[in-house]
């Protein structure tokens, strides 16, 4: 017992690396990365965020105390007045208006992994549903410093997805991301080897439903 996050990486440690480290994460990175793959992964994660909203309202509906629905309210409210606006912004600038948005058709990865984090968060209780979440908040904070930590990484005006790069090693997602670790090491703390087990597996498939958004964006899959 004594558990806590870095036990979930370590539990799926090749899946994890697989996902941090995808080729989509790494050509990005580089600025190689095809225009037409960053454009079919940026209309895609517009409808993955409103999806994500939906599970901070889950969030706030499965919470037993005012402090955890006051975090839920936090999430919710940071990616439909922030996060969603911006990334409108941020496809306007790559020529994607908010009525192709509206009108987007949802590619099966997309529906795969938003559905499989709401039906975990309704079969489960709040912890099930922060697990299915974390390969997301924990994960875009952990590629950007390592994107930041490779030498292969090109920054500023020659890498077209540099702004990408800054939004999730700013200090907004960041420390969004460091709540989120310490929340789940709290609550990892006592729970017992066989919750573990079912935590983990949750927190697999999270993962691997992350790897697959990547790939949609290399194949631009519908
Ligand atoms: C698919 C996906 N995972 C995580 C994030 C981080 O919020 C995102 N925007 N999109």
């Amino acid at each position: 017992m004594g558990y806590r996050f870095t036990d979930l990486t370590a539990a799926c440690q090749d899946d994890w690396r697989a996902y941090i480290e995808h080729d989509f994460v790494r050509s990005l990175g580089a600025g190689t990365l095809a225009e037409g793959a960053f454009r079919h992964y940026l209309q895609q994660d517009y409808l993955f965020l409103i999806h994500f909203a939906r599970a901070y309202a889950l969030a706030a509906y499965k919470s037993r105390t005012l402090a955890d629905l006051r975090q839920a309210h936090e999430g919710l409210k940071a990616i439909v007045d922030v996060e969603l606006g911006l990334h409108v912004g941020y496809c306007r600038e790559w020529g994607i208006s908010e009525e192709a948005l509206a009108s987007l058709p949802e590619a099966r990865a997309t529906l795969a992994y938003t559905r499989y984090v709401l039906d975990t968060g309704n079969r489960g209780d709040l912890l099930d549903l922060h697990v299915a979440l974390a390969p997301c908040l924990i994960g875009y904070g952990e590629i950007a410093n390592w994107l930041n930590g490779r030498q292969d990484t090109v920054r500023g005006e020659a890498n077209p997805y540099d702004a990408w790069i800054a939004m999730y090693e700013g200090e907004e997602f960041q420390s969004a991301m460091r709540a989120e670790l310490e929340w789940l090491d709290a609550r990892l703390a006592d729970v017992t080897p066989a919750r573990f087990q079912e935590l983990s597996e949750v927190f697999r498939d999270a993962t691997r439903l992350e790897i697959d958004f990547w790939q949609m964006g290399l194949d631009r899959a519908d």
